[in-house]
């Protein structure tokens, strides 16, 4: 439980303060919740029956009111009650707000510190995630935590001083009695602790099967326009019903432990209250205890069991927030696979030399998709690649930002080992344009400054107008300001298309890489890509993953690329020469040859 606490010590740093008023405020208030059955004792002892054995009569001589009359004495034990009262309803209140407080600013944290560590976290560990378990750990994780740490302060920890207090006062006044009212407690401790120990687990269980609640919502919606096409919301439901089904189960599981829990608690208490009760009355009758010392002990009996009870009811909560905390530190203890080596230098401006020498790499261990790559392209230079599909040509792109890390070889960016650079420097240097681009909620402008953001309005007007989107803007009632729903989705792909260029035109980087920016656009939308392309190219280094004979004749080198490797080399005239995987597929175009292996080609995509 207190790991949880050490767990987020960061977050809790600071606000230290208002957490220790506050906890000091419930101490105050399990302290006034022992001191209250107190003046009960007074009434009925010294106001209702004064004649009782002296020595037990002690509490009044005690606070120096041995000399007062009954009635000043039950004015004197009722206006402490009401004071008495009163100060724990505002020291509840108060303490309540604070801690509660307290809860919410320290979730905010940890939202924040969740959702900028998992930005850091290499694609490689968001590869392996699924998008919807990591809003649950972000959001209802977190809020669990919260709820664990507030119940902890506001309810375990009163309840462990009342425990305290109550013990010791007992132990005070009448040893071997308390010894009696605390003869069920070891089994009451057992109790809990088995009882915890597995609804913890039951609540762990659950956690998992909301996140798969959540995966499950995400890939549908995510894909909703495919769904319904393809009319399979049947099995999307399906597939929802036994998750959901599943997330019964363990809910259920939770509830049935904790229902068992609670009565027995109570039955293993009121078995202690009997016992008191028993002897109790026994010890009032022979006269060696005041009737109100007995209604004390039995207040605080009650007060006492209270605490487990509140615990009995707790341990979901803590098993649930504990469940959550750990969900949430697996995150935060997930290192980046790619960071800085230490001495990494800042990139200074790069001329947009870019060299791959002996690279191979794979997404898991042990399975390189890449083999042994050499790849190189001059500043300016148009390098192509292309090969079938799966060939490993996006993976060959996603190595030049570092996006990935080279499992042997070395990438290059004007000679100098791209992990001997700083990341962000790199980064800062390559723009991509991907064959499906992904806007972002906001305005059409900001998702043109998405990335240079500070640029003036004019330049960004400027890249629109080169990228051929001022075409589709001047016609929007609020131009530029339009905003664009999630994923870009109110546009159309030649539109995303163009403002991803008018993108990389603001970055304004030495080295751009095109990943089949055009594939799957209609005509006209190609032309207005590819001239917009074409500024975009003007004097970088490009990298572009092609299938288009148009493309792949103005490069400066082509690379083909099968299982992996590079199998050709050489410009268009030379690869086509040379009679090899480039030149067959050229035949393919010309005399329809279905055998000839296929450079990936689309229907929509025509070598001419
Ligand atoms: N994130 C990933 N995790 C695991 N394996 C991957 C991942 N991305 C790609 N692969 C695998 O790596 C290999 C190369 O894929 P890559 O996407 O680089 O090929 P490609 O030539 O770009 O294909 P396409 O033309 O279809 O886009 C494939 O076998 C693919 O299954």
């Amino acid at each position: 439980m207190f790991l949880t606490f050490w767990r987020f010590r960061r977050a809790i740093a600071s606000h230290v303060w208002p957490l220790g008023g506050g906890a000091l405020l419930v101490i105050f208030v399990a302290a006034m919740q022992v001191a209250l059955p107190w003046p009960m004792k007074v009434i009925v002892d010294d106001v209702l029956q004064p004649s009782g054995p002296s020595e037990q009569h002690r509490l009044p001589g005690f606070l120096g009111l041995a000399d007062a009359g009954p009635l000043q004495l039950l004015l004197l034990a009722a206006a402490a009650l009401l004071a008495m009262t009163l100060l724990n309803a505002a020291a509840e209140y108060l303490g309540t707000r604070v801690l509660n407080g307290v809860g919410e600013r320290v979730m905010a944290t940890i939202r924040v510190d969740v959702f900028t560590h998992l930005q850091r976290l290499s694609l490689s560990f968001h590869d392996r995630q699924r998008l919807g378990d990591l809003v649950t750990r972000t959001t209802t994780d977190v809020d669990y935590v919260r709820a664990l740490m507030v119940s902890m302060l506001s309810v375990l920890l009163p309840n462990v001083f009342i425990l305290g207090f109550i013990v010791t006062i007992c132990v005070m006044v009448d040893p071997a009695f308390a010894l009696i009212g605390l003869a069920v407690a070891p089994l009451l401790f057992v109790t809990v602790l088995v009882y915890r120990r597995r609804i913890k687990a039951a609540s762990r269980e659950a956690r998992r099967k909301d996140s798969d609640i959540a995966a499950a919502m995400s890939e549908t919606f995510s894909s909703v326009r495919v769904m319904q096409t393809y009319t399979s919301e049947t099995r999307h439901e399906e597939d929802f019903r036994t998750r959901n089904d599943g997330r019964k189960d363990a809910g259920l599981k939770v509830i049935g432990l904790q229902s068992v829990f609670s009565p027995l608690v109570d039955v293993i208490a009121t078995l202690g209250t009997v016992l008191v009760l028993w002897v109790g009355a026994q010890r009032v009758l022979e006269g060696t205890m005041t009737l109100g010392l007995l209604l004390v002990f039995l207040a605080y009996l009650k007060a006492l069991y209270a605490p487990m009870k509140a615990l009995a009811k707790l341990t979901t909560v803590i098993s649930r927030g504990q469940a959550s905390a750990e969900r949430i530190q697996e995150i935060l203890d997930t290192a980046p696979a790619i960071t800085d080596k230490p001495g990494a230098r800042p990139a200074p401006r790069l001329a947009g030399a870019v060299e791959l020498r002996g690279v191979s790499f794979g997404y898991q261990e042990n399975r390189d998709v890449l083999h042994g790559i050499d790849l190189k392209a001059e500043p300016g230079n148009m390098v192509a690649i292309t090969g079938p599909t799966g060939a490993g040509k996006s993976s060959v792109a996603s190595l030049i930002p570092r996006l990935y890390d080279v499992t042997q070889g070395s990438v290059f960016l004007d000679g100098v080992d791209i992990r001997d650079l700083q990341l962000a420097t790199v980064r800062r240097q390559v723009s991509m344009v991907l064959q499906e681009s992904i806007l972002f909620r906001g305005t059409i402008h900001d998702n043109i400054v998405y990335g240079s953001e500070g640029v003036s309005r004019e330049h960004v007007y400027a890249a629109a107008q080169a990228a051929y989107v001022d075409e589709f803007v001047r016609n929007l009632p609020l131009g530029y300001d339009t905003p664009v729903a999630e994923r870009g989705v109110t546009l159309s792909g030649g539109q995303r298309q163009r403002i991803a260029i008018a993108r990389a035109l603001v970055r304004d980087t030495p080295i751009v890489i095109l990943d089949e920016p055009t594939s799957g656009l209609d005509a006209i939308s190609e032309q207005y890509i590819m001239r917009g392309l074409d500024r975009l190219m003007a004097g970088r280094t490009v990298i572009v993953i092609a299938h288009r004979l148009s493309t792949l004749q103005r490069a400066d080198q082509i690379y083909v690329l099968d299982h992996g490797r590079v199998v050709e080399t050489g410009r268009h005239g030379d690869l086509i020469a040379s009679g090899g995987l480039y030149s067959r597929l050229d035949r393919l175009q010309h005399t329809g040859d279905t055998h000839a292996p296929t450079l990936g080609l689309t229907q929509t995509e025509t070598i001419a």
